[in-house]
């Protein structure tokens, strides 16, 4: 499925602002970030242990909303809404990739995607689930479950998953954090395409140096910083 690039607006943060904990044991986790991705772009984010991306996905995803600045999503900025507006527009606008795939045991690949496409069925970008996982790679594993498939595998139900309501934003936290070398590229590689061919923008976490080949752009996080 090809989706038109030039109706999506992709992630803008722009001067984010977040601080955690109380008083005399604040932390500034984000220092005045901004960063814009465009739909069809992978962009990774590096940085040492406490840098801050964590935060920096729980902010662009809804999660976490910040003490300043602003997050928009396909448009409209998540910071101005109320929460049950922030968790709807996050429901149709954000998919989520984790670090081992976060599958449910007891349901087969096909149903893993169902389940989602169920949930969404009011929404018109919701996706076939039996064609998103030939997309994947995973049409003749259907109907295993979790622990009948590899990491490599799991992850890319995973994938699958976070595609099916057609998001416009795709957050990826250590994708490859489970995997060996081999299968992380290639996971990483399948990010990428399915990044390009569903015009979604992908940010992801990771701590592996060895992928970001397969990256439109690497920014770093240093101390709630972000360059690069
Ligand atoms: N709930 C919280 N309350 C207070 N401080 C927090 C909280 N969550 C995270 N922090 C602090 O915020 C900073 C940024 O944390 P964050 O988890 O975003 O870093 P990270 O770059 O994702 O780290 P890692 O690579 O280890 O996962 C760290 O100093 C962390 O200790």
């Amino acid at each position: 499925m090809t989706i038109d690039a030039t109706t999506r607006t992709g992630l803008c943060l722009a001067g984010v602002t977040l601080r955690l904990g109380d008083g005399d044991d604040t932390i500034t986790a984000l220092d005045a970030v901004s960063l814009t991705v465009a739909p069809g772009e992978l962009v990774a984010v590096v940085g040492p242990s406490g840098a801050g991306k964590s935060s920096l996905l729980a902010v662009a995803g809804g999660l976490t909303v910040p003490d300043q600045g602003s997050v928009t999503v396909d448009g409209s900025d998540l910071t101005a809404m109320k929460p049950a507006a922030r968790t709807a527009h996050r429901r149709e606008h954000i998919g989520f990739v984790f670090q081992s795939g976060n599958l449910i045991p007891a349901l087969t690949a096909l149903d893993q995607l169902r389940l989602i496409g169920h949930l969404n069925r009011r929404r018109t970008g919701t996706r076939d689930a039996e064609q998103l996982l030939a997309e994947v790679g995973m049409a003749g594993k259907a109907h295993r479950r979790p622990h009948q498939l590899s990491g490599g595998e799991r992850q890319r139900i995973g994938i699958a998953r976070a595609l099916i309501g057609g998001p416009s934003l795709l957050l990826a936290d250590e994708p490859t954090a489970a995997l060996d070398r081999a299968r992380s590229h290639e996971v990483v590689e399948l990010l990428a395409r399915e990044t390009r061919r569903a015009a979604v923008a992908t940010v992801m976490v990771t701590h592996d140096t060895d992928v970001l080949e397969h990256c439109d752009r690497v920014v770093e996080m240093v101390d709630g910083q972000l360059s690069g």
